[in-house]
């Protein structure tokens, strides 16, 4: 089975702890997820900052983008991102938008399903449209409510679409196995890295449960 990549989401507001957190989890870690309260926070600079400072690791820009794809993404790639996040809820339109600003940066692009009402329609059409990566996302909002990403996780990686399936949605060490199972191409990990007693310990836990269940 090959390896599904270990996402950070870098969620806090403040810039330094940002990139602190950042340069904890980096050996365990193959993607930096600038998440959206973060990136609305400190914007283009922290793309910059991270960039400069990684240049190898893969850098996710958690934009939601709701509106204005090509205009409100363009930036984002310009500054280094690998791939931006735009809303399956947007609509065809605003995701072609994000597409095509990220085609002119040779970079990709995450349609995030949260809260869309039909998952398999909209990672089917978005698929066809040219994204490359399909968010299985359970919003934090929602994690309160006691919901979890997993019966969608099932539902989008039983389509067979020829995209990479992230998931995301409280994801924790008991969670990871059957997370890989499921078939995710990439894992998203936020609070049950950066609220452990020491974040680089639970991210290197997580890299190793990974490794071993997709032996
Ligand atoms: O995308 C996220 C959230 O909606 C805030 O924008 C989180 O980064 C994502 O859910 C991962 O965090 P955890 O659920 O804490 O693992």
């Amino acid at each position: 089975m090959a390896r599904p990549l270990i996402q950070m989401a870098l969620d806090s507001l403040d810039f330094n702890q940002t990139v602190a957190l950042a340069d904890q989890v980096a050996p365990y870690v193959d993607i930096f997820e600038i998440g959206t309260p973060c990136i609305k926070y400190n914007g283009v600079n922290l793309v910059k900052e991270l960039r400069n400072r990684y240049p190898d690791k893969l850098l996710l820009v958690d934009l939601k983008t709701m509106d204005a794809g090509e205009y409100e993404a363009g930036a984002f790639y310009a500054a280094g991102a690998d791939i931006c996040t735009v809303l399956g809820v947007s609509g065809l339109a605003t995701i072609g938008g994000v597409i095509k600003a990220a085609k002119k940066h040779a970079a990709e692009v995450q349609v995030d399903l949260i809260n869309v009402p039909n998952k398999a329609e909209c990672a089917r059409e978005s698929a066809k449209l040219g994204a490359q990566i399909m968010g299985v996302h359970t919003g934090l909002d929602a994690q309160a409510a006691g919901q979890t990403p997993f019966g969608d996780l099932n539902e989008v990686t039983s389509l067979g679409l020829n995209v990479r399936v992230s998931v995301a949605g409280g994801i924790k060490p008991a969670t990871i196995d059957q997370t890989v199972k499921a078939g995710a191409n990439i894992i998203v990990v936020g609070a049950a890295i950066y609220g452990a007693p020491s974040p680089a310990e639970a991210a290197r836990e997580i890299r190793e449960l990974v490794d071993a269940a997709a032996v």
